[in-house]
């Protein structure tokens, strides 16, 4: 199961069967992701630096950058107006987790990251070299294996529920092993919680009504997803 870069229709094929997909040339400092993974350790001493903060700001805003960008991409996949969810994600709020992961001598009766779907609306995850992160695709557990600079998006609940269930959400996790730790760092993007979660019409063929029935908040869908 290979995953590999991307125009606009190979984003649809993937998110129509499970919502995941590698990006390579994203533009994403190389070195920002480094210093994002460096200052891990610091984090847990608490107060954060000035200058801990400065990374973790930029690496945010590099990241909302591109996934900005990526829901372009997931617009033409549609067929909805391009502009339309990077306008709706303009003022979204992210938040980042750096997940580590040590060795364990029993990997199989451990929970790394144990199964779930994301319920935000987009992710992004850097993986280190050593690999972990699984997919459920096809009635099995597939390895997503790390490529040296390639960043992994996939779709979360939130963004299944802007596309009608057109896009998938799928179930993931993170799995242990008893030879190296792993990192991975991730950026979650969501709607405010406020935020209208409105169909856009081409998604919904039907009357006003139904549109108006689909009318929800953003908390309301997240509070169904937890
Ligand atoms: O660490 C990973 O590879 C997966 C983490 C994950 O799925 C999450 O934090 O939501
Ligand atoms: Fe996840």
């Amino acid at each position: 199961w290979q995953l590999r870069m991307l125009p606009s229709s190979l984003i649809r094929s993937s998110c129509l069967s499970h919502g995941f997909f590698l990006v390579t040339n994203h533009k994403v400092d190389a070195y920002l992701i480094q210093l994002a993974y460096d200052h891990v350790d610091h984090l847990f001493n608490l107060p954060i630096e000035e200058k801990i903060k400065v990374v973790y700001q930029k690496y945010n805003e590099a990241m909302h950058g591109l996934a900005l960008s990526i829901m372009e991409l997931l617009a033409i996949g549609l067929g909805v107006d391009r502009m339309l969810y990077r306008e709706f994600f303009e003022d979204a709020v992210s938040v980042m987790r750096t997940n580590l992961y040590p060795t364990c001598q029993e990997p199989n009766l451990s929970l790394g990251t144990g199964p779930h779907c994301d319920s935000n609306a987009l992710t992004i995850l850097h993986q280190d070299l050593v690999g972990g992160l699984d997919v459920f695709v096809d009635n099995k557990w597939q390895k997503v294996r790390p490529i040296p600079g390639a960043l992994v998006i996939n779709i979360g609940g939130v963004f299944a529920a802007l596309s009608n269930g057109i896009y998938r959400s799928s179930l993931h996790r993170a799995v242990v092993n008893s030879h190296k730790e792993r990192r991975s760092s991730v950026f979650f993007m969501c709607p405010r919680a406020d935020k209208l979660v409105k169909l856009a019409e081409e998604l919904v063929p039907t009357s006003e009504g139904a549109q108006e029935s689909f009318r929800i908040s953003h908390g309301q869908i997240y509070s169904k997803l937890l």
